[in-house]
């Protein structure tokens, strides 16, 4: 399949705020973060969710890491919690929760996903959230609804679905969204968005600049802040890995993961509406 991911296909369906909005109504997203030597991971997610136009960005803290996050952020706001149940009371009021940038590859990751499987909140799943799988993806796969998107990079992808790769990573990504019942982003050169109705495009506009720690990070925050806005899942997805490349381009070289939300006003710009 060529490239095919085009703004042509959501630009429609992108969220932009109407006159009568507030902040709730936007959409509200939630970024679980990891212990107090890893909480850069969650602000660069939280970051590009608030900047994609959630109206609320909440980054969800162990009590380790709370002070230290608090420190670092604005308008983000910070809440901790000491347990799963916790967590669960937490995300009940949110649209949609990141799991799995610098979370850990601990039970408490788990568990924490556990929690957030029920609540009405989507997920996007990245990094610790699925590599923490790779002996056990069931475990994964039955917390998850449609809506739900698992964000792997290749190794990441290898881990939960190690007999898929020789189909190719375009069918691979097919049948592992099947297989998973949520939508996959399979990440790389070309990136692959896979939904499980058969819904499938192949980025095209991708940039090596991106290979750079962090930017996937931010690719999830951006997935999320526009799932929290109601976005279809898997729209979100395509428009998310789009603008993200696009971001990329439009900074050059030197790009480090901090550059990308700083880049966005001027990709929606050339999205809006005239
Ligand atoms: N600011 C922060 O706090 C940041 C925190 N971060 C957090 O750190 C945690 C662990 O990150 P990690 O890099 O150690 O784990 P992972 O990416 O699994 O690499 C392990 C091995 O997998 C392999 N591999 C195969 N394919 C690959 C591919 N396409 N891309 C990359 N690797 C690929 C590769 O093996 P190789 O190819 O070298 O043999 C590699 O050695 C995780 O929670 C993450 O969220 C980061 O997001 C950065 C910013
Ligand atoms: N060579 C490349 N060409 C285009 N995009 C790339 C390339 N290498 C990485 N990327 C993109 O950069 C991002 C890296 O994500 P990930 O590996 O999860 O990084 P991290 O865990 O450091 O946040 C993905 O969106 C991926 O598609």
């Amino acid at each position: 399949m060529k490239p095919s991911n085009h703004p042509d296909l959501w630009r429609d369906a992108l969220p932009w705020p109407g006159p009568d909005t507030h902040k709730h109504h936007r959409g509200r997203l939630g970024v679980v973060s990891g212990g107090a030597l890893r909480t850069g991971a969650a602000r660069l997610a939280a970051r590009a969710g608030l900047r994609i136009g959630a109206g609320l960005v909440r980054i969800l803290c162990p009590r380790d890491a709370a002070l230290i996050v608090a420190a670092s952020v604005e308008a983000i706001m910070v809440d901790e919690f000491s347990s799963p149940e916790a967590l669960f009371q937490l995300a009940g009021a949110l649209d949609a929760v990141v799991i799995g940038p610098a979370a850990g590859l601990t039970e408490a990751t788990a568990l924490n996903l556990a929690a957030l499987g029920r609540t009405g909140a989507a997920l996007i799943v990245d990094a610790d959230a699925l590599t923490l799988f790779k002996d056990r993806p069931k475990d994964l796969f039955g917390c998850l609804d449609r809506d739900d998107v698992l964000t792997p990079h290749e190794g990441e992808f290898e881990r939960l679905f190690p007999d898929l790769p020789v189909y190719g990573r375009e069918v691979a990504a097919s049948k592992a969204s099947e297989r998973a019942g949520a939508v996959i982003v399979l990440k790389g050169r070309e990136t692959v968005i896979a939904a499980p109705d058969g819904r499938k495009v192949v980025n095209g506009n991708g940039t090596p600049l991106l290979a750079t720690a962090g930017s996937g990070d931010v690719l999830a925050g951006m997935i999320g802040g526009l799932v929290a806005q109601r976005m279809d899942s898997f729209d979100a997805a395509c428009a998310a890995v789009w603008m993200h490349a696009d971001a990329a381009s439009r900074f050059g070289p030197g790009l480090i993961a901090e550059d990308l939300s700083e880049q966005l006003p001027s990709v929606l710009r050339g999205l809006a509406p005239a």
